[in-house]
């Protein structure tokens, strides 16, 4: 799970801990978006940055060799670089178009399979990813391609309980489990 950044840094480290208490509960890794500082403060597992976020070495002398560091690629030279510089995972998106961030290259499916051949990390796809075409995504037959994230598919939806379930299904169904 990936907490959002675009909030007052007291209302998310409230939130952050928040989160972190039911993650525990069940054994799922809590990662923060961008904001080391709240990573630090609430001992999240881990983060993830994007190219123009602090620069992922300078994250791992912050937050140590134990915690989970993921970033943002969106081509094989990103990818390369990000696990040159240390990284544990990469996201690469948005795969589909979304409204969910303006400007966004969409890369495709095509791009995302560039990008996960080129990786030696694990891959996380992202962008306009849901129930409806989840599969195909999983599907790609690169074996880096460990699982997606969600933000409207879960969020603009009647029942987020129903949504995640429904998911979850399709992804364990493609062998693939996200936590
Ligand atoms: C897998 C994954 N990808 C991207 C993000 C966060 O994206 P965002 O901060 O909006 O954009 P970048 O700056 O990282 O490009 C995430 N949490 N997880
Ligand atoms: C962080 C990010 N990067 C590409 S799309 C996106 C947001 C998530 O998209 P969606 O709401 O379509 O799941």
């Amino acid at each position: 799970m990936s907490l959002e950044k675009d909030a007052k840094t007291g209302k998310f480290l409230e939130a952050a801990k928040a989160c972190h208490n039911i993650c525990r509960l069940h054994g799922v890794h809590l990662l923060i978006n961008d904001r080391i500082d709240v990573a630090l403060a609430c001992d999240a597992d881990g983060v993830h940055i994007g190219q123009s976020d602090m620069p992922v070495a300078v994250v791992r002398t912050l937050l140590g060799p134990e915690k989970i560091i993921g970033v943002s690629c969106k081509t094989p030279e990103q990818a390369q670089q990000a696990w040159v510089d240390g990284a544990d995972y990469i996201g690469c998106g948005g795969v589909y178009p979304t409204n969910t961030k303006v400007n966004n290259l969409t890369v495709g499916l095509e791009g995302l399979k560039t990008v996960c051949l080129a990786s030696k990390l694990p891959v996380v796809a992202i962008g306009g990813i849901s129930v409806s075409n989840a599969r195909s995504v999983m599907e790609l037959g690169v074996p880096n391609l460990k699982g997606v994230a969600v933000v409207s598919a879960m969020f603009d939806t009647e029942s987020i309980l129903v949504e995640t379930q429904k998911l979850h299904a399709v992804l364990m169904e493609t062998r693939a489990v996200v936590k």
